[in-house]
């Protein structure tokens, strides 16, 4: 597939900063801003995506590592975009959306992409870098208790973010392929806000997005 124009959307501007700096160069990336959490970015980004054609859409910025997994400073590309929080409690445990018969809670990422965003950052980079699971959320986990949830409920999930499943949704009714890339700023579990390496992540972020003009 000839890809001529690549959408990269993200929650803030110093994301966009980070990414932009890389990208600068190559013009068929369009770089956006669309708010933090699912339903800012999936209107956010379905308003883009009703004003110009894309051949791709990528949501990129930092994101909380699910310890064991993923830790500070390092990259998870997304081989699964998951609404982990979408669907219904019961006494006998979580009900995804799929279950209640309603829709739709996960959205794969296309194989031979991500394959090739790992290779290049591991190849031209001192990133470490890992394909998984990323969730979204509409809170941020904030608990042991969340986070011992999550890993039963989603075994492997490398990752959490809170927009990735928004944009999935608004690329996937105009059967767009949708990727996510997080920047490890914190672990995911007990709220610690003064943890968060912004600064850090933000590099990382800078650092592989370089690899996106030779993959596309
Ligand atoms: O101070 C807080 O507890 C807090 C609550 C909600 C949002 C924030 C933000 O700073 C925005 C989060 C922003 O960054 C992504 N992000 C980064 N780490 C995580 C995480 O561990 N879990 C979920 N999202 C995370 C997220 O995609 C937003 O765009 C702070």
């Amino acid at each position: 597939m000839v890809v001529k124009k690549i959408l990269v959307v993200t929650s803030v501007e110093a994301e966009k900063i980070a990414i932009q700096s890389a990208l600068k160069d190559d013009e068929r990336f369009h770089i956006e801003t669309i708010g933090v959490g699912p339903m800012s970015a999936s209107a956010k980004t379905a308003e883009i995506l009703s004003k110009d054609s894309y051949d791709v859409v990528i949501n990129m910025g930092v994101g909380g590592g699910i310890p064991g997994i993923a830790t500070v400073g390092e990259i998870v590309v997304a081989s699964e975009i998951i609404a982990a929080d979408l669907g219904a409690e019961s006494p006998t445990g979580f009900k995804p959306i799929e279950e209640l018969g309603f829709g739709q809670s996960r959205w794969s990422c296309d194989t031979t992409w991500t394959k090739k965003i790992v290779a290049g950052i591991e190849t031209n980079t001192n990133v470490p870098v890992h394909r998984g699971p990323i969730l979204t959320l509409s809170t941020v986990t904030g608990t042991d208790e969340t986070l011992v949830r999550l890993q039963e409920q989603y075994k492997g999930a490398a990752a959490e973010a809170m927009e990735g499943a928004g944009v999935a949704t608004a690329a996937s009714l105009r059967t767009i392929p949708c990727l996510e890339i997080r920047s490890v700023s914190n672990l995911v579990g007990p709220r610690d806000r003064g943890a968060w390496k912004l600064n850090e992540a933000l590099t990382s972020l800078s650092k592989v997005s370089h690899i996106l003009k030779e993959v596309f």
